[in-house]
């Protein structure tokens, strides 16, 4: 009997390249935003960084981009926020793990790259750095398999994704078709009773242009503490707000325990886009958080929100992941809890569909009517874009 042997590919070179203003680093954006009008954040304490995100560095780290090159010249490539430092930690540490290994080896280089950065990572950019070498290399595994990612991850559950949109108008969200609204927060614990009012006469007014059914949902990015988030989140009962997300520091998971105690009925308690790896991810499961929202350019990549998701399965717990774009689309839709996708309104009013990590990528699918079919191009299914400027800092 004829048997067939085909030699799996090995990776030839692994590099990092950044790229300033907009792309992954999405707060990373020129001239007015809504996504940096005075939003509420841990910074807000200090009046001085109150009125802008970039004012206290949300933009500092720019985008990263990882490609990896097999020995047969395919590459596959996947982008983060994470610049330079991000490019630094790429070539200088966590190329080693990968040049002449298997393209197939996910799992090894993954633990290696963990294992290896423990003394100065775990989570933040580090684990930005090891989502975008893991999720370059998924890439490259479907482009060499002529497959969507998807289908490596044991294929679609539905047939197509629903979207909830984030900006600041989610009237407008509704009339494009999505399920549901989430808003910034714009006041924070110290701007006190009149902030706290300002941003209930927020919600109040939002309610009144969406009408009764349609989802709002408050991004918190970190800026409250559990009394006040408490106080805001029963005064939103009575306007239907749908969750209430990321409350608090991503450190203070006994603060979301006590949160979740505290809350309306039937109003949820979502968290997670800061948070990284199994090990985090369990922490903040066990505070009984209703939604997980892991990024996956953020939490270890494809090969961690695995078993992020299964653990998350396995507490009942949702995962909706935060942002990412085709990172996340491609694992939303083999997964049964993930029952729907987030999408960032990257316009700068919020008021027309963009692509996420626009100009970045080329064939960056949008939700259309709050609804997308996952392409079935190989790999993410989208390229670079040639017209935007990398540099490549650092080699090895
Ligand atoms: C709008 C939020 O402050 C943040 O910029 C994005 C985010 O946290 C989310 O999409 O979720
Ligand atoms: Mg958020």
């Amino acid at each position: 009997m004829a048997s067939s042997s085909r030699k799996t590919p090995t990776i030839a070179q692994v590099r990092a390249s950044t790229v300033r203003g907009k792309g992954a680093d999405y707060h990373d954006q020129a001239g007015y935003h809504w996504i940096d009008d005075h939003i509420a954040t841990p910074m807000s304490v200090y009046p001085e960084y109150r009125e802008s995100r970039q004012s206290f560095g949300l933009n500092v780290l720019g985008t990263l981009v990882v490609e990896i090159e097999a020995d047969d010249g395919t590459v596959g490539f996947a982008v983060t926020t994470a610049g330079e430092i991000g490019a630094w930690i790429v070539e200088k540490h966590l190329a080693r793990f990968l040049e002449g290994r298997p393209v197939t080896d996910l799992e090894r280089i993954w633990d290696q790259m963990y294992r290896s950065t423990l003394f100065y990572g775990r989570r933040g950019v580090v684990l930005n750095a090891i989502s975008a070498v893991d999720l370059a290399l998924y890439d490259l595994l479907g482009r060499l398999r002529g497959e969507p990612v998807y289908a490596l991850l044991g294929g679609p559950v539905r047939d197509e994704l629903q979207f909830y949109a984030t900006g600041a108008r989610p009237d407008v969200a509704k009339e494009l078709g999505f399920i549901g609204g989430k808003m910034p927060l714009h006041h924070g614990p110290a701007e006190g009773e009149e902030g706290l009012r300002k941003n209930l006469d927020a919600l109040a007014d939002m309610r009144e242009r969406v009408g009764e059914d349609f989802w709002l949902m408050w991004d918190c990015w970190m800026s409250l503490d559990v009394d006040y988030a408490t106080r805001l989140a029963r005064g939103a009962a009575e306007h239907g707000l749908r969750w209430i997300e990321e409350a608090l520091i991503p450190d203070d998971y006994w603060g979301y325990a006590q949160l979740k105690r505290q809350v309306p009925p039937g109003m949820l308690v979502t968290t997670g886009e800061h948070e990284a790896t199994r090990w985090g991810f369990r922490q903040l499961l066990e505070t009984g958080v209703d939604i997980i929202q892991p990024d996956v350019g953020w939490c270890g990549g494809i090969t961690e929100l695995l078993k992020i998701s299964a653990l998350a399965d396995s507490h009942g717990t949702m995962v909706v992941p935060h942002g990412s774009s085709v990172y996340s689309y491609h694992f939303v839709v083999t997964r049964t809890n993930s029952p729907f996708a987030e999408f960032l309104m990257m316009h700068e009013t919020a008021e027309k569909v963009v692509p996420m990590f626009e100009p970045l990528l080329l064939g960056e699918p949008v939700p259309v009517n709050g609804r997308l079919r996952v392409p079935e191009t190989p790999g993410f299914g989208v390229e670079l874009n040639p017209d935007v400027e990398r540099e490549r800092p650092f080699t090895h």
